[in-house]
């Protein structure tokens, strides 16, 4: 996969500037009270940097409009593609959301469509493969806006139709916009406070990580991070910063 550059050059007009990106999941995105955590990160690391931040659809099933409530108003015998553009709802909707949330809090934001974020796929809708990355809407959302929020686990084919990166992907957008944008490090909010041995809200007393490797990452075959992002991390040297959004605790660092 290459990183497109337009007229020649990698648009990184500034590239001083310093830039994070920072994904949250279903469950930190869930309601409105759970977003006010989200917001108090964003606002944190807004300090630091400008940030792109990649959600996922809101909560789980039986929310409105998370990605198998979505699914479950569509039907098997639909094509694929008509159920990844039923499901990308999900991500643009999150995305929509929290852009607004953060203007009203006077936080200089703005979203993008899915092929202004830039991630190119082949036609394989619902574990598609990206082909090119092209960072220029990005780049250009940025140089106007603090923060840039961007739906995950979505990408577009040449077509310009939607398609799906596998179920729980938007881990896997937050490394590929990492790439795409020149970074090293991907920081992941979850609602469990880093990687532990074991399901810490099946082991209450499970201990946490520090440190992991990709590859002891990927051997706990734990769901916090999707393997796609594990492998694309570490075959483009990108450390994951797994933490908890809804607490101060240090979580965990995932890295070579
Ligand atoms: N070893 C583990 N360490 C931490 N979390 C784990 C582990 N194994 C399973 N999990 C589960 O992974 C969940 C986080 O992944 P996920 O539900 O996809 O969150 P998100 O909504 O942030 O994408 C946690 O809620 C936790 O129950
Ligand atoms: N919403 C998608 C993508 C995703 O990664 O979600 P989450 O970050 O909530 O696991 C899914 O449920 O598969």
């Amino acid at each position: 996969m290459e990183v497109k550059e337009k007229n020649g050059r990698f648009m990184r007009t500034d590239a001083s500037m310093p830039l994070q990106v920072l994904k949250f999941g279903g469950t930190s995105m869930r309601t409105r009270t759970t977003r006010k955590a989200v917001i108090a990160h964003i606002k944190t690391q807004r300090e630091k940097a400008k940030l792109v931040v990649v959600v996922s659809a809101m909560g789980r099933f039986r929310d409105p409009y998370a990605t198998d409530t979505l699914l479950s108003l569509g039907s098997l015998k639909m094509r694929k593609k008509e159920q990844a553009s039923l499901v990308s709802i999900g991500e643009q909707l999150s995305a929509l959301t929290l852009c607004a949330e953060l203007l009203e809090e006077g936080i200089s934001a703005c979203t993008l469509s899915f092929l202004e974020a830039g991630i190119i796929s082949d036609q394989h809708y619902d574990y598609a493969q990206v082909k090119y990355m092209d960072p220029s809407g990005i780049l250009k959302a940025l140089e106007q806006f603090d923060v840039v929020v961007v739906g995950g686990f979505i990408a577009i084919d040449e077509e310009m139709e939607v398609t799906t990166l596998g179920r729980g992907g938007s881990d896997y957008s937050a490394v590929l916009f990492a790439d795409m944008l020149g970074l090293k490090e991907a920081i992941i909010y979850t609602d469990v406070n880093g990687v532990y041995v074991e399901d810490p809200k099946q082991q209450k007393n499970a201990r946490k990580y520090e440190y992991l490797s990709y590859g002891s990452m990927l051997a706990l075959h734990s769901r916090v991070l999707h393997d796609r992002c594990v492998v694309y991390a570490r075959d483009h040297h990108i450390r994951i910063y797994v933490k908890g959004t809804f607490s101060k605790e240090e979580g965990t660092w995932i890295g070579s």
